[in-house]
């Protein structure tokens, strides 16, 4: 998906929602254990009740790699199952040497048709560029992390700057607005406008709203740009909503929850499309 497709699909649905299909088989309700893969039928219920109120899933890797070979099968119906024109994110949170580099790329892009991986940007350069070389696909680069571990490196100076201004600054070089974005944690509002003036016209993903307790009111204050720039994930709080037979429409209910909070900050700028 390219940039003005995703900002179309912003205005259209009036919402910057990421949902992440962070799905735990010991976390599930129990009546989808019968399942030929529990994990499946649960990400289908979910995205079936929230399709229409994001644009975007965020699945992190971690949650399916750990269940091996059926873990991987199961990623890959989900993905598939995700209608088209919603933009898919894999949160791989990959990083190595070139030539290794363009093969988690492939894997990502390519045999998995994601529209863009996020990547560690630790290893440098050759680490990150051979995500951008995809036709229509994104890397997304951690900038600065929502966790409390942030501060270990992220936040240390060097020189006059933090080291994930240097970073970010790094990765404007590397890539542009239309195949580069940033994660900006939610938690992180104290830095929140600076990183926005730093790249103004890069999208950020934004995860940390909900459970690790983010407020979408000042990422969208301090960070929104004129084509909207954000993408908000929020995992734990919408598809562990609730817990019983239900649980689709508790979280279709969350969701719809934070579209309508987007809809009205969207109001407040004028989406380019
Ligand atoms: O800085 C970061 C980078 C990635 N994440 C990931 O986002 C989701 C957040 O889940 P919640 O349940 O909404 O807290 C999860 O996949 C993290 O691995 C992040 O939280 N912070």
């Amino acid at each position: 998906m390219n940039r003005q497709e995703l900002v179309g699909l912003i205005k259209e649905r009036q919402s910057y929602l990421c949902v992440g299909l962070d799905t735990d088989i010991h976390k599930i309700p129990k009546h989808l254990l019968s399942h030929a893969d529990p994990v499946f039928a649960f990400n289908k219920a979910i995205i079936d009740a929230t399709k229409d109120l994001c644009v975007a899933y965020k699945i992190n890797t971690a949650f399916y790699e750990c269940m091996g070979i059926r873990g991987w099968e199961t990623l890959q119906r989900t993905v598939e199952y995700i209608p088209s024109g919603i933009f898919t994110i894999a949160d791989a949170k990959r990083g190595d040497i070139g030539n290794t580099a363009t093969q988690y790329a492939k894997t990502f892009f390519d045999t998995y048709n994601f529209d863009s991986v996020t990547v560690a940007p630790y290893m440098g350069k050759d680490s990150v560029t051979p995500f951008l070389a995809f036709h229509e696909k994104w890397a997304i680069m951690l900038g600065l992390t929502s966790n409390e571990g942030s501060q270990d490196f992220q936040l240390q100076r060097v020189g006059d700057e933090y080291l994930y201004e240097k970073v970010i600054r790094a990765g404007m070089e590397w890539g542009t607005p239309d195949n580069l974005m940033f994660v900006v944690g939610a938690t992180q509002t104290a830095q929140l406008a600076a990183i926005r003036r730093l790249a103004p016209d890069h999208f950020f993903l934004v995860p940390g709203v909900g459970a690790q307790g983010g407020s979408l009111q000042e990422i969208s204050s301090l960070a929104m740009n004129k084509d909207c720039g954000l993408l908000v994930n929020a995992s734990r709080a919408i598809i562990y909503a609730g817990n019983g037979e239900d649980f689709a429409v508790d979280a279709r209910n969350a969701a719809m929850q934070y579209q309508q909070e987007m809809s009205e900050y969207l109001s407040q700028i004028t989406v380019n499309s």
